[in-house]
């Protein structure tokens, strides 16, 4: 299998070169040239395996024989020895036919662990085969900064810098991040929002010079590698409510679109996906764009749900490729007149996606309103992005009598703030992160700015 870029210019690569790189040349997102396709006896056959299990059978045709079997199974099982819930992604029953998907029994208590875990893992794999160094810089609204930082810190070759939107993200998200005292670790607050972060990694990709020849990686989901681990609970939670034989839909508190497209990668490979629902809080770019054609900015607004405040969503680009049909060229000029001006989708590819995707958006009074309805009617205290998630499932679903997974993205515990608005007194988060309060924290705090960044990064990396 060969990795190909979603704007037609950059060169195709290997496995291992797409797991070591970020954005493709031509500023584009790679994506597998073919995907491989599960037949219904293969499905049927995942149903009642162990997470590992699945995983291993879900990635290894990504893999491509580039890590023997053994090895990768053995990366792939211990990345998910560290969740606290043997099924690492369990289901959990609200009522007759909706499903919570709960994906935060990981190390760092957000759906990103599944995919860093494991991310961090195969860096290492490979970059102590080249015996090379690496440095990462990451953007993060809150949850893949710790995520990619508990994945990663114990990889000696590599050192690990994340931006996060100062005073943006929630105390115990900031702490999670702020409080990993490695020396291969630097946190920096950037006086902007998210989008300003990503813009500025993306921006290094572009123009590595100021690493003077060492590899910069990504754990941003524009990294294959983090989309493909993600396939896999979309594929767990499917077969366990009985596919191949049944179809299942699933809603998404969606942003930068890696969690929901991933789902998506699912479908493509054989799961049978009634529908995929995109929830959005205020930043409803992916809702505007899917209900009323409008592809366009709008100011970021800063939300109870502060991981999806993100107006500039990465991997609906990989989306759009496929909606146009592979056209790398279209896919191009379209992303750039939405950088400079509103644009729109032209008909035939947004017909398409109307064909899989329906969406909602979530303002912050509905949240706090959902959070207290949802604990009402099934005990369940939901995380702020969750919530946004519970009630376009409501909303939009197609029918009844389909299972609707809604995916939990997050725990509560990172979002008190949400929470106690909400009229809760909190929730307690896990024992391993009872002193998280009183923990001795690090970071610099940068303006917006391009040269400042690189500066930072140049002369803090060993
Ligand atoms: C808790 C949580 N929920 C939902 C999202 C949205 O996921 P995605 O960016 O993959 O669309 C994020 C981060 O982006 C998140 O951290
Ligand atoms: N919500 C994310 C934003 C970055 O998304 P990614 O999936 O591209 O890493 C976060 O919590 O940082």
């Amino acid at each position: 299998m060969r990795y190909i870029s979603t704007r037609g210019k950059a060169p195709a690569l290997s496995f291992e070169e797409v797991v070591l790189t970020g954005l493709a040349s031509d500023g584009g997102l790679y994506v597998p040239e073919t995907l491989p396709r599960f037949s219904a006896d293969e499905l049927s056959a995942m149903a009642g395996l162990s997470y590992a299990e699945i995983a291993f059978r879900v990635m290894r045709p990504f893999v491509n024989g580039e890590i023997d079997d053994a090895t990768f199974k053995s990366l792939v099982t211990d990345a998910y020895a560290t969740f606290s819930h043997d099924a690492v992604v369990p289901l959990k029953q609200l009522d007759a036919n909706h499903f919570l998907l709960e994906q935060f029994h990981g190390p760092t208590l957000a759906f990103k662990d599944v995919a860093l875990q494991l991310l961090g893992r195969l860096l290492d794999h490979f970059l102590k085969k080249r015996g090379e160094r690496a440095v990462i810089m990451g953007a993060t609204s809150g949850d893949t900064g710790s995520a990619a930082i508990e994945g990663c810190r114990h990889c000696d070759n590599l050192d690990i810098f994340i931006l996060h939107p100062h005073n943006r993200v929630s105390e115990v998200q900031r702490r999670q991040m702020t409080t990993v005292l490695a020396d291969n670790v630097f946190n920096v607050a950037i006086e902007g929002n998210f989008d300003d972060a990503q813009a500025m990694v993306k921006a290094s990709f572009a123009d590595q010079g100021f690493l003077n020849g060492t590899r910069l990686v990504a754990v941003n989901s524009i990294n294959w590698a983090r989309i493909m681990a993600q396939i896999v609970y979309y594929v767990a939670a499917g077969v366990a409510l009985g596919a191949p034989k049944r179809e299942v839909s699933f809603c998404v508190p969606s942003a930068n679109f890696g969690n929901v497209f991933a789902g998506y990668m699912a479908y493509k490979m054989g799961l049978p996906v009634k529908q995929f629902i995109i929830a959005t809080n205020a930043n409803d770019i992916l809702h505007r764009t899917l209900a009323d054609n409008d592809f366009s900015k709008k100011e970021l607004e800063a939300t109870l749900a502060p991981s999806m405040d993100i107006v500039v969503s990465s991997n609906f680009e990989r989306l759009l490729f496929d909606a146009y049909e592979r056209d790398g060229a279209a896919v191009a000029a379209l992303l750039e007149r939405f950088q400079r001006e509103p644009t729109a989708m032209a008909e035939a590819p947004l017909a398409k996606l109307r064909e899989k995707f329906a969406s909602f958006s979530v303002d912050d009074a509905t949240i706090l309103e959902v959070i207290r309805e949802a604990h009402r009617r099934t005990g369940e205290i939901l995380d702020p992005h969750t919530a946004t998630g519970y009630r376009a499932a409501e909303r939009v679903r197609a029918d009844q009598a389909t299972p609707m997974v809604t995916l939990a993205t997050a725990h509560p515990a990172k979002f008190a703030e949400a929470v106690v608005k909400a009229g809760f007194q909190g929730v307690p988060l896990p024992t391993h992160m009872d002193d998280l309060l009183d923990r001795e924290e690090r970071y610099a705090v940068l303006p917006a700015e391009l040269a400042a960044v690189q500066r930072f990064v140049a002369d803090n990396r060993r």
